[in-house]
């Protein structure tokens, strides 16, 4: 990589927002980052939390009417908001903690000693730095966000050793654990949704690939803003993956219903945000939606933590027989491999605007 004088264009790409703010006092955006109106968080937008289920996985051992209630719900969200929470899931509270503690003694380091984990173009998505950037276009709209992406395979991956997080120390020990238990939770709403379709417990997580499946972890950051209300955090867009689960403290997560950006709201301690993707409204033959959300920034710090689980990369992904009915409710979607269907999110601009890329792939 070029050092920024020869490459100005390369440095403009690579600047991180974070820093630009901490080198001096800033009261006004550049303008690289000023969303036009329409895609401001004023426009469209009710500051009215809206009551998206949250669901107390506790009752999943209770007794047989719990279960029941817990499946039956878990599975109406999936069809009416396609986002839901979670409380008493599992993932114990101290990880959950942990996980948010060292996101921010990462972003707390210089900007030399997260450059290290520098994203690098052949090494697909992971990284720190945002993603996909040397594929936009320079006078794109940017997002007032830094972030450190993950997967939770690559620790393992001798190729990718450059990733392993030793700066903050503890780092990837924490995620190495926290990955493993947010993995165990996808599975077990999957397994969740899966019975409640009267299928058997790893129903989709086999539609996944099984093993195949892969997670991967955003830790984004969000830095102060001095002028929010011109800025997006994270521009609308749908996940690709089956399953996203997200945690946040700060408020800032918001999702459109019927046509309005309503924020989710952070008031149930340690609750994760679950969310369907692209993938399983694929799989599920457009029965569980993939919601269009997005986020806000304030003038104080935000940080979230999604897990993404995705299929394996080479699978088709496809509408399954057992949603399907050729006469009633016949595919409606075209079978993709989650691979090229990021390569069309990435060429056609998704994930920036309110188009959806899974239209595309409409019969
Ligand atoms: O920061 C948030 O709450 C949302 C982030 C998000 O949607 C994403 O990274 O896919
Ligand atoms: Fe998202």
């Amino acid at each position: 990589m070029g050092v920024p004088d020869e490459h100005p264009e390369l440095f403009e790409g690579l600047t991180r927002v974070q820093h630009m703010v901490e080198k001096g006092v800033m009261d006004h955006v550049p303008e690289s980052f000023i969303q036009p109106p329409h895609m401001r968080s004023a426009a469209r937008s009710l500051d009215l939390d809206l009551q998206i289920p949250v669901i107390d996985m506790a009752l999943l051992t209770r007794d047989s009417q719990g279960k029941k209630q817990v499946l039956a719900d878990i599975t109406r969200a999936c069809e009416q908001y396609g986002f839901f929470q979670v409380i008493n899931h599992g993932v114990p509270e101290s990880l959950m903690d942990a996980a948010m503690a060292m996101a921010k003694k990462f972003f707390a380091l210089s900007a030399e000693e997260k450059e290290v984990y520098k994203h690098q173009a052949a090494s697909g998505a992971v990284g720190y730095g945002r993603i996909f950037e040397e594929y936009r276009k320079p006078d794109e709209v940017k997002e007032w966000l830094d972030r450190l992406t993950l997967d939770l395979s690559s620790a393992r991956d001798p190729s990718q050793s450059w990733l392993v997080i030793n700066n903050p120390p503890g780092f990837q020990e924490m995620y190495d654990e926290y990955g493993k238990a947010v993995y165990e939770l996808h599975k077990k709403l999957l397994g969740i949704i899966s019975e409640e379709l009267g299928q058997a417990p790893d129903f989709l997580y086999s539609k996944l690939g099984g093993e195949k499946a892969f997670m991967r972890t955003m830790f984004n950051y969000y830095p102060p803003c001095p002028q929010p209300e011109l800025v997006m955090g994270s521009a609308p867009h749908a996940d690709a993956c089956a399953l996203t689960i997200l945690q946040q403290q700060v408020p800032g997560l918001q999702l459109l219903h019927d046509g309005i950006w309503v924020p989710v709201p952070t008031s149930f301690d340690h609750a994760f945000v679950v969310n369907i993707g692209d993938s399983l409204q694929i799989i599920s033959n457009g029965r569980f939606k993939s919601v269009l959300h997005r986020a806000v920034v304030h003038n104080t710090s935000r940080i979230s933590i999604p897990n993404f689980l995705a299929p394996g990369v080479d699978i088709l992904m496809q509408p399954a027989v057992e949603m399907c009915d050729p006469i009633t409710n016949p595919p409606i979607y075209k079978g993709v491999t989650l691979s090229d269907f990021l390569k069309f999110v990435i060429a056609e601009g998704y994930g920036r605007s309110e188009s959806r890329a899974v239209e595309h792939f409409r019969l």
